[in-house]
C-alpha cells in the first residue's frame, strides 16, 4: 500500500520519543492518521537489536554498521589536549533504545523541578513515569524488590534484572559496601543519591529480547490498527510553512546514493501539527534548515528565517564516561570469550539464548551492579575550587542528585584485539551534571552535509574533580573484590613509574594458570611489567596515596579518554525564549504555529540518569499535551507488545517465541 502524501500528524524521528508520541496517538484514535518518518532502518525482527548480549557490536565504526551515525567534533579541543571526540548516536528506528545498552535507571526528582516549567514537576509527572513501565516481578532466584509507590507495572516497556547476573556483581556490591557505599533495593526511587544496587535492565526477562520503545509502542499499534504510517530510511531535511504554520515536511532518502548527487525530496502534509523527535543532534538541524534558529545563521547560509532563535543547537549537554579495565580471576563469568570471537563460546551463548532466554547468559548486557554517589564534606576539600564552587551553588542544597554513577561490567568494554588473553571489568563511571556545555549547527542546508559540532568536553575545569575522584573510588572497589587479578595498565592513568599510585598488572600465579604452556610469562622484561600481588583473602587494604603529580596523570588521562555517555541533550531547551529557550511548557516551538518538539533536546537542565527513561517520559507528556489539544484521550493499557507474554484473553498477532 503506498503512503499517503496528506496525513494528521507527522512525527520525525523514530527514537524512544517519538515511539511514544506516534504510537500513543495513533493507538488513542484509530482515525486519526499519523506518520512517523525515521532516518534509519527498520528494527523490527532483526537479530541484532533484540538479543541484548550483542550491544557492543552497534559501536562499530567500520562503515558497515548502520545502526549509529558518529559525530565527530569539527574542531581538536584544547580541553581534549587536541583531541576531537566521536559522539554515537543511534540511526534506526527505536533510535537509542535499539542500540543502547539497556541500563535502567531514572533521574532524581529534583531534575524535573530544576526545568522550571509549569506541568513538568516530578509529582505533575510521576503517573507518566509509571504508564511507560513495567517491571518484572521475578519469581524464583532474580526477585528484584521494588518501591511499588513510584514504579509502573503494566506498561509496554519491560524492565528486569535479565536473564543471569554474574557472581561479580555481587562482589562489586559488598567492595563498594566496603568505602562507604551501602547496598539498597531501589535507588531509582528519584531520591537516593549515595547508594549501590543490582542494576536493573530494559529486558523482557520472559522472552530474552530487549525491550525498544518501537517494539513496545509502535509495532504493537501496527499490528492491530492500520491508522500508523511507517517510512524508514527517510531522512527529514525541513519543515514546510505556510507563515510561521507548520503544514508538513520535506525527507530525502537516508542515503544520496542517485540523482547525480541532486537531492530528491518527497513532501508530505500535516493537517494537525508536525512533530520533531530526531534526537539531540538532529532536532536542531532540521529545525535550522527550516529557518528557525538564529537570524544570524540563517542570513549566512541564505535561508528564509521563518523565527528567530538562536538557542537552536546551544547548550548541548551529556554525561562523560571514563573506563577503567581491571583484570580478574580465571574463574570469574565475563562476557570476554564471547566478544572476543571464540566461535565454540558463542555457539554455546547464541544456542542457550535460543533454548531457554529466561535464564540465558545473553538475556544481559552483564552490567549487573551500580552506585550513584556524592563526595563526602573530606572528600570535597580535596576536589579544588572549581569544583567546590559549583557544589555550592548545583549540589548542596539538592541532597538528591548524585554527582558520579558508576556500574561494573562483567568484560572488557574495549577492543579485544588490543588487549591480551585473559577474563576483565570495567569499572564504567560517569558525570552526571557537568559544568561544561557544546553546540551543534548546520554548516549548509543541504541535509547531506555534516554539521557544525562542538561537543564542549571538559571546557568547563569544574568536571575534572569529580571524575578524577570516581577513578579513585572504582580503583578503590576493584582492589577490594575478590576476583581482583590487577589493572590492565594500558586502561589507566600514566602515573611516574616510580609512584606507589602506579598501575600494577595481573600477578605472575593467575598469568601462570592462564597461559600454563607459554615460556615467557614472569620474564624479567624491565618496565615492561608491573605484576601485582597475588591475591590474598585476608588482606586489609589500606587506600591509595596519590601525589599531585599523580592528580596530574588522571587528569590528562581524563583529556585523553572521556567520552560521551551517549546521552545527549538540551540543544532546543525548553525555558523563556528571552533566556535562549526554544519550546514552550507545552513543547511548542516559539514563534511557530503546530509545530512542538518532543525528545531530550528540550531539556533545560541535565537529567542524573541513564537517558532512556527520560526520553519516554518526554514522549509520554507530549503525547498526552497533542492529544488534549487534539481532544483525543490516551488509552491505557497500550496496544499488545509482539514478542511479549500474551495476557491473558488478549489476542496479540504474534507468539512468544
Ligand atoms: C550507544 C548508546 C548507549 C546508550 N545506553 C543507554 C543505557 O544503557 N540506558 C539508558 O537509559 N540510555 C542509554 N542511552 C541513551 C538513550 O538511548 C537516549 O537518551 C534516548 O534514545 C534518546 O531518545 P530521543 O528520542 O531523544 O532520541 P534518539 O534516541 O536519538 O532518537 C532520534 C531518532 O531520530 C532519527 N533521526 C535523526 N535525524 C533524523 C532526520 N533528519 N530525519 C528522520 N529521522 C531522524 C534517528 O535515526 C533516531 O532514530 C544510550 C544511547 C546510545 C546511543
Amino acid at each position: 500500500m503506498g503512503h499517503p502524501d496528506e496525513v494528521d500528524v507527522i512525527v520525525c524521528g523514530g527514537g524512544p520519543a517519538g515511539c511514544v508520541v506516534a504510537g500513543r496517538l495513533a493507538y488513542a484514535d484509530p482515525s486519526l492518521k499519523v506518520m512517523l518518518i525515521e532516518g534509519g532502518a527498520n528494527n523490527r525482527d532483526d537479530p541484532w537489536v533484540y538479543r541484548p548480549g550483542i550491544f557492543v557490536k552497534n559501536m562499530q565504526r567500520d562503515g558497515i554498521n548502520d545502526k549509529a551515525k558518529f559525530y565527530v567534533d569539527t574542531m581538536q579541543s584544547s580541553h581534549l589536549r587536541g583531541r576531537q571526540s566521536i559522539v554515537p548516536c543511534a540511526n534506526i528506528l527505536g533510535g537509542g533504545s535499539s542500540i543502547n545498552f539497556q541500563m535502567y535507571t531514572r533521574a532524581s526528582a529534583s531534575d524535573w523541578d530544576d526545568f522550571k516549567s509549569p506541568g513538568w514537576t516530578a509529582k505533575d509527572l510521576l503517573p507518566l513515569m509509571k504508564r511507560a513501565r513495567f517491571f518484572l516481578m521475578m519469581r524464583g532466584r532474580f526477585f528484584k524488590p521494588t518501591n511499588n509507590d513510584s514504579h509502573g507495572y503494566d506498561g509496554p516497556i519491560a524492565i528486569s534484572n535479565g536473564g543471569t547476573i554474574t557472581a561479580l556483581a555481587q562482589d562489586f556490591l559488598r567492595a563498594s559496601d566496603a568505602v562507604g557505599i551501602p547496598f539498597s533495593d531501589d535507588i531509582q526511587d528519584l531520591d537516593t543519591s549515595h547508594a549501590s544496587e543490582i542494576w536493573a535492565k530494559y529486558i523482557n526477562r520472559h522472552t530474552g529480547r530487549r525491550s525498544d520503545a518501537a517494539t513496545a509502542y509502535v509495532h504493537s499499534v501496527m499490528d492491530v490498527q492500520s491508522n500508523l504510517y511507517l517510512r524508514t530510511n527517510a531522512r527529514v531535511s525541513r519543515v514546510i510553512f505556510e507563515g510561521n504554520k507548520a503544514v508538513g515536511v520535506a525527507y530525502v532518502p537516508a542515503k544520496n546514493r542517485a540523482n547525480g548527487g541532486q537531492f530528491k525530496e518527497t513532501i508530505v502534509r500535516a493537517r494537525k501539527c508536525v512533530v520533531l523527535s530526531s534526537g539531540t543532534l538532529g532536532t536542531p538541524q532540521i529545525l535550522e534548515r527550516s529557518g528557525v534558529g538564529s537570524k544570524g545563521l540563517m542570513e549566512k547560509l541564505g535561508l528564509n528565517c521563518v523565527s528567530d532563535l538562536p538557542g537552536v543547537g546551544e547548550q548541548y549537554q551529556d554525561h562523560y564516561t571514563t573506563l577503567s579495565i581491571y583484570r580478574v580471576s580465571n574463574e570469574s563469568t565475563t562476557l570476554d570469550d564471547f566478544l572476543r570471537g571464540d566461535k565454540e563460546v558463542q555457539k554455546e551463548l547464541f544456542q542457550e539464548w535460543e533454548v531457554s532466554p529466561e535464564k540465558a547468559r545473553l538475556s544481559s548486557n552483564a552490567i549487573d551492579a551500580g552506585f550513584k554517589i556524592r563526595p563526602t564534606e573530606a572528600e570535597l576539600k580535596e576536589m579544588g575550587p572549581e569544583f567546590n564552587a559549583l557544589w555550592d551553588k548545583y549540589f548542596k542544597d539538592k541532597p538528591d542528585k548524585p554527582v558520579m554513577f558508576g556500574s561494573i561490567v562483567s568484560g572488557a568494554y574495549a577492543d579485544h584485539a588490543l588487549l591480551p588473553p585473559g577474563k576483565y571489568i570495567t569499572m564504567f563511571q560517569y558525570l552526571e551534571y557537568p559544568a561544561s556545555r557544546g553546540k551543534i549547527h548546520i554548516s549548509s542546508p543541504d541535509p547531506y552535509k555534516e554539521p557544525t559540532f562542538d561537543s564542549g568536553f571538559m571546557n568547563d575545569k569544574a568536571d575534572f574533580a569529580p571524575i578524577r575522584w570516581s577513578y579513585k573510588k572504582t580503583r578503590e572497589i576493584a582492589r577490594r573484590m575478590d576476583a581482583f587479578r590487577g589493572e590492565l595498565t594500558s586502561h589507566h592513568p600514566h602515573f611516574h613509574p616510580a609512584s606507589p599510585a602506579a598501575a600494577r598488572d595481573i600477578d605472575i600465579r593467575t598469568a601462570k594458570e592462564l597461559l600454563p604452556n607459554a615460556f615467557t610469562v614472569g620474564i624479567h622484561m624491565g618496565t615492561w611489567h608491573r605484576p601485582g600481588e597475588p591475591y590474598n583473602p585476608d588482606l586489609v587494604h589500606d587506600e591509595i596515596k596519590y601525589t599531585e603529580e599523580d592528580d596530574k596523570a588522571i587528569d590528562d588521562w581524563i583529556s585523553d579518554h572521556v567520552e560521551t555517555t551517549w546521552h545527549s541533550l538540551g540543544t532546543c531547551a525548553m525555558k523563556p525564549r528571552e533566556q535562549g529557550g526554544v519550546v514552550d511548557e507545552r513543547l511548542n516551538v516559539f514563534g511557530t504555529e503546530n509545530l512542538k518538539c518532543v525528545d531530550l533536546s528540550i531539556c533545560p537542565d541535565n537529567l542524573g540518569t541513564n537517558t532512556y527513561s527520560s526520553a519516554l517520559l518526554v514522549g509520554e507528556k507530549g503525547a498526552s499535551l497533542i492529544a488534549e489539544e487534539l481532544g483525543l484521550k490516551i488509552k491505557v493499557p497500550h496496544a499488545p507488545v509482539p514478542h511479549a507474554p500474551i495476557p491473558k484473553g488478549v489476542p496479540a498477532t504474534q507468539q512468544v517465541r
